[in-house]
């Protein structure tokens, strides 16, 4: 068997988009410094990019979680693996992540952060499959909605390859 990746949104699409968002969040956020929290491994592309076409203050931080199951699928139960460096009393917080499927790593997320009394919180997603939906989650910034397949590229990965592609593509495996 052997695996190739079709184009579903080229780099360019994907670029244009990210500036897009970045200007909402922008306009949104104002004077005030925002703390952007990148889900680690998928989001570290999609939230340097997003850093880096914000207007203003930006921080970063980083937190690792996993989610069980084997390399195509998610389980319910979401564990996190490196938490944050600082605390985020009194500060506004962008989750950044690179896909929501299920719901679940986003709907935890959202509770455990909420706990830690940031002034504010908002969501942020690049991919967005809500075919997929197992909870609900609303998020306040979706790249792209996309149909229910299996995809990788610019951050996304199968059994750890593919981050890299600055495209995002299906995965197909051929006989
Ligand atoms: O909506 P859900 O069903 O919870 O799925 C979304 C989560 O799955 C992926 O992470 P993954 O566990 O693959 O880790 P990675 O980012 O390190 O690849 C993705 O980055 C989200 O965090
Ligand atoms: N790489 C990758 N990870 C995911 N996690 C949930 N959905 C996906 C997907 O389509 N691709």
């Amino acid at each position: 068997m052997t695996e190739s990746v079709r184009v579903l949104i080229p780099e360019e699409e994907v670029n244009k988009r990210i500036k897009e968002m970045a200007e909402k969040i922008s306009a949104d956020i104002g004077d005030e410094t925002i703390t952007l929290i990148c889900i680690l491994k998928g989001s570290v592309f999609f939230s340097c990019e997003l850093a880096k076409n914000i207007k203003g203050s930006v921080m970063l931080d980083f937190m690792s979680v996993t989610s069980y199951g084997d390399d195509t699928k998610s389980s319910g139960v979401v564990k996190i693996i490196k938490d944050l460096d600082d605390p985020l009393e009194g500060k506004n917080v962008l989750v950044v992540e690179d896909i929501i499927d299920s719901g679940r790593t986003l709907s935890y997320l959202l509770k455990n952060l909420k706990a830690r009394n940031p002034k504010s919180l908002r969501l942020c997603t690049l991919l967005d499959k809500p075919d997929r939906r197992v909870v609900d989650v609303s998020v306040d910034y979706v790249g792209f909605e996309i149909p229910d397949e299996f995809v990788v590229g610019f951050g996304l990965d199968y059994a750890q390859r593919y981050r890299n592609l600055p495209y995002i593509g299906v995965l197909e495996f051929n006989e």
